[in-house]
């Protein structure tokens, strides 16, 4: 039989102008010639400038999703995004321990750029204490973060302390993300489940053409472990893909716009990787 297709699933809700959510994840996993499937636990109307509405799917209809990939698709790598409320966290939670569908990668989406709420406050905690501990790598920003550790950034020195708490949760392993820091760089930190830690460099682009940054970088990182990729090489690799889809800006709406998914990786778009700043 032919070789299969690295095969990859994201879990997250739609954005209905396309730039964040699961329509960013599948550009990612398409750009790395990875076959995704979406189960869709939320339905957003939304677009560049904000979230009008929020409309979650069913328990049920979420657990029968999963099931239809798990008992068809190799699924070798998956990510969630936006999970909306504990309900569905414990859905998902339940659905992922019956079925094995590779390394997991939770990117913990909570607010949107624009400022609407995409996780409730109740289910912050089923996060933590159902999904943390499935997880192969937990994505944070800085907010997210901070709601996680229950603990205040101010500086790079409490960015690896946090980082810290969230893998004394239950994490194995944290990247946590630097887009909405102030520096003319952005500074993203790795702490693996050995001990090893790393920070990314990488020039500030000055835009607000950043809409679904944190869905791309997880979703890039998830096609990555599919294709074989050790866990560091998968997550400095994303993070030069992200910096392309940034850098090489398209104009879309009036708002936050959405990444060029299509951009070529090029040698400026790699990283500059430090053990300590
Ligand atoms: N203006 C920017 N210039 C360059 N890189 C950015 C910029 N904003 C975000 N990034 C990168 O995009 C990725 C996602 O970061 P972040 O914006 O913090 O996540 P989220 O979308 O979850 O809020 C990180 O690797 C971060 O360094
Ligand atoms: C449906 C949906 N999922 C996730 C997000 C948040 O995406 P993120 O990559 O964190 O980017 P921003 O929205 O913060 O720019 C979303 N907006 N919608």
């Amino acid at each position: 039989m032919a070789n299969e297709t690295p095969q990859v699933m994201t879990i997250a809700g739609t954005d209905s102008s396309g730039g964040a959510g699961v329509s960013a994840d599948l550009k990612t996993f398409f750009a790395h010639h990875v076959y995704g499937a979406n189960v869709i636990v939320s339905v957003t109307a939304q677009n560049t400038i904000g979230v009008q509405d929020v409309q979650m799917v069913t328990p049920d209809m979420v657990t029968q999703q999963l099931t239809s990939v798990g008992n068809d698709l190799k699924i070798s790598a998956f990510k969630t995004g936006m999970l909306g409320d504990a309900v569905t966290v414990h859905t998902v939670a339940a659905a992922i321990l019956k079925q094995d569908f590779g390394d997991y990668i939770l990117d913990p989406v909570m607010i949107a750029k624009g400022g609407a709420r995409l996780l409730t406050e109740q289910a912050i905690d089923a996060v933590i204490s159902d999904l943390l501990p499935l997880a192969t790598l937990v994505t944070p920003n800085l907010p997210e973060a901070e709601v996680l550790a229950h603990s205040q950034i101010k500086t790079h020195e409490d960015v690896a302390d946090v980082a810290k708490r969230i893998q004394l949760l239950g994490a194995k392993n944290v990247l946590l993300k630097g887009g909405h820091g102030n520096e003319k760089k952005v500074y993203d930190y790795v702490l693996l489940e050995n001990g090893e830690h790393f920070w990314m460099t990488s020039q500030r682009v000055d835009t607000v053409r950043t809409h679904g940054t944190g869905d791309t970088i997880s979703a890039a990182i998830t096609a990555q472990l599919a294709l074989g990729e050790t866990l560091k090489n998968a997550i400095i690799t994303a993070k030069a893909y992200v910096d392309a889809t940034i850098r090489n800006g398209i104009y879309v709406g009036h708002g936050h716009g959405p990444l060029n998914h299509s951009a070529s990786v090029i040698d400026s778009n790699q990283p500059e990787v430090l053990d300590d700043l």
